[in-house]
C-alpha cells in the first residue's frame, strides 16, 4: 500500500539514506530499528513529505507522491507522531485534538468523541493544556490527534522514549486493538526491542542509510541476532 523505492534523501547535499526501499501492506505494523544517526528519523521526514528525496520514489496504492507536501499527505491519510511528540503545548487537550480532526481527509463531527472513547486517560484532562501534561500523556495526546485524523498508515517515532512503563502498555495494548478492528498500517522507528516486538509483523534493520536486514518478530528473541544486527543486546 505505502511503498518506498531507492530512496536517497538528507540534508543539503549530504545523503542519509543511499537508496532505500521499504512497503507496508493494509493492516501491516513494520518496524525499524538501527544505531543512533542510521536514519531513522530521516526515513520517517521522507516518507510524510518534510524532505523532498534527491531520487527515488514514494507511492501510495500506487499513486506517486514523491513530491507531495505534508498537508496533501495529511489528506491521502498519511498519519505522523514526530520523535518528542510535538503537541500544541498552549492548546487545551480538547483543541489539540481538534486540530488533528482538521488536517485529516475525513471531517466528520464526532471523530475526536470517537477516538477519545480509546483514551480514557485524555477523557479526564480535555481542557487542560497540552504543555501541563506529564511525558506519557503527550504522547497519548500525540497518538490520538494523529489518529483524527483518520490515518490508513501512521508513522511513528520512537513513541516509547522517555515514558513510564504503564502507558507504554497502554500504548501497545491500543495499537494491537486498532489492528484488530481497523485496515490502519503502522511504520514504527523504536529502540525498546520489547515494544517492537510485541507490535510488528515485521522488523526491518536500517545500516548506513539502506535495509540490511528484515527479521521476524520472533527473531528478535534471539540476542546474537540482536547483538549482530542492532547492537543494543
Ligand atoms: N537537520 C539536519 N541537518 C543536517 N544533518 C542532520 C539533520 N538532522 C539529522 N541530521 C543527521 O542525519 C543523520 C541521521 O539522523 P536521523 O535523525 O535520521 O537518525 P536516527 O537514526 O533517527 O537517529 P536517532 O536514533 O538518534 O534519532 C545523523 O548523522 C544526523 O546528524
Amino acid at each position: 500500500m505505502l511503498e518506498a523505492k531507492n530512496l536517497v534523501a538528507g540534508y543539503g547535499a549530504l545523503p542519509i539514506l543511499h537508496g532505500l526501499s521499504l512497503h507496508v501492506d493494509d493492516n501491516e505494523y513494520v518496524g525499524i530499528l538501527g544505531h543512533n544517526g542510521m536514519g531513522k528519523t530521516t526515513l520517517m521526514r521522507t516518507l510524510i513529505g518534510h524532505i523532498t528525496p534527491m531520487s527515488g520514489s514514494i507511492s501510495l496504492d500506487g499513486e506517486p507522491i514523491t513530491g507531495a507536501g505534508a498537508h496533501k499527505r495529511a489528506r491521502m491519510r498519511i498519519g505522523y507522531v514526530p520523535q518528542g511528540r510535538e503537541i500544541f503545548p498552549s492548546l487545551t487537550v480538547r483543541e489539540n485534538l481538534m486540530m488533528g480532526a482538521l488536517s485529516g481527509a475525513d471531517k466528520r463531527r464526532g471523530i475526536v468523541e470517537e477516538v477519545l472513547a480509546d483514551f480514557p486517560r485524555l477523557e479526564r484532562l480535555l481542557e487542560r493544556n497540552g504543555g501541563a501534561l506529564s511525558g506519557g500523556e503527550q504522547q497519548l495526546l500525540a497518538i490520538a490527534r494523529c489518529l483524527c485524523g483518520r490515518p490508513r498508515v501512521m508513522l511513528l517515532d520512537e513513541p516509547t522514549e522517555g515514558i513510564q512503563p504503564s502507558i507504554i502498555d497502554e500504548i501497545a495494548d491500543l495499537l494491537l486493538a486498532i489492528r484488530k478492528r481497523s485496515s490502519m498500517s503502522i511504520v514504527l522507528v523504536e529502540q525498546n526491542l520489547d515494544f517492537i516486538q510485541a507490535l510488528s509483523d515485521r522488523v526491518l534493520i536500517i545500516h548506513r542509510g539502506k535495509v540490511s536486514r528484515t527479521l521476524s518478530a520472533k527473531d528478535l528473541s534471539d540476542p546474537d541476532v540482536v547483538n549482530e544486527f542492532v547492537g543494543m543486546g
